[in-house]
């Protein structure tokens, strides 16, 4: 997407508890602090389909589910992420393709079959992977009241497993990614580590 208007498009992605909505939401006032507009956004979308996609988490699974995540996140890109872009707009998304080639992989399904529902998902300008010790994530976790079905039958590790294999795949395929280790680092640190890998560092 590099190249649109001076737009840049961020996804920030990492097992559910690594940190992904705080590091967002952080990464999107920082941005906005420093005069540029953002918009800050996520995976299920928040349109109509995108409520529906994760109010049915529970009821849909498998593949069903995985072709409804594909169908939010096509309304998503056309709907919201592009005319963004087209504006000018640093675009932070919380989730996109790559956990689908994770949390559908959960589900049963393999990567082939993942790919062909997603294959038209344009690539962000960088993927950001966050990281973090399994025991602390699921720490975390722990203390959650609620759990989507996807959480409960997943672990950190796996999901970290997962996400590795997520970054191989798009890797060959040229996508921009980077690995943040957040251990022991607080938020602040984090998104300035994000922001000195932009193609035009953000100081
Ligand atoms: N850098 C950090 N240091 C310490 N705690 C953090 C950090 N980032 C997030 N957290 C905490 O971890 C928990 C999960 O964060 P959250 O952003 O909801 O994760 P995710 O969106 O990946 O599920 C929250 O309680 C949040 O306050
Ligand atoms: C983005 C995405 C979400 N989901 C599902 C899993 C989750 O149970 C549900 C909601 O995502 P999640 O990020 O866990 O929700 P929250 O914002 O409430 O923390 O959507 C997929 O199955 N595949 C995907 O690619």
């Amino acid at each position: 997407m590099t190249g649109t208007a001076g737009g840049c498009f961020i996804a920030v992605e990492g097992p559910n508890g690594v940190g992904k909505s705080t590091t967002a939401l952080a990464l999107t006032t920082r941005l906005e602090s420093r005069g540029i507009p953002v918009l800050l956004t996520g995976e299920p979308s928040d349109s109509p389909l995108g409520k529906l996609t994760r109010s049915a988490e529970s009821g849909l699974a498998g593949r069903p589910l995985a072709l409804a995540i594909a169908a939010d996140r096509a309304a998503h890109i056309a709907g919201t992420i592009e005319p963004a872009l087209s504006a000018g707009h640093y675009v932070v998304s919380d989730r996109y393709l790559p956990s689908s080639l994770v949390l559908q992989r959960l589900d049963g399904l393999a990567t082939a079959e993942i790919w062909q529902y997603n294959s038209f998902a344009v690539a962000p300008d960088i993927t950001f992977y966050l990281e973090h010790d399994p025991a602390i994530i699921q720490n975390r976790l722990n203390q959650r009241r609620h759990r989507s079905r996807l959480e409960r039958i997943g672990s950190p590790k796996r999901e970290l497993t997962l996400y590795a294999e997520a970054h191989r795949f798009l890797a060959a395929l040229g996508w921009r990614q980077e690995h943040i280790d957040c251990r022991g680092l607080t938020t602040d640190v984090i998104v300035t580590a994000m922001l000195g890998h932009l193609d035009q560092p953000i100081i």
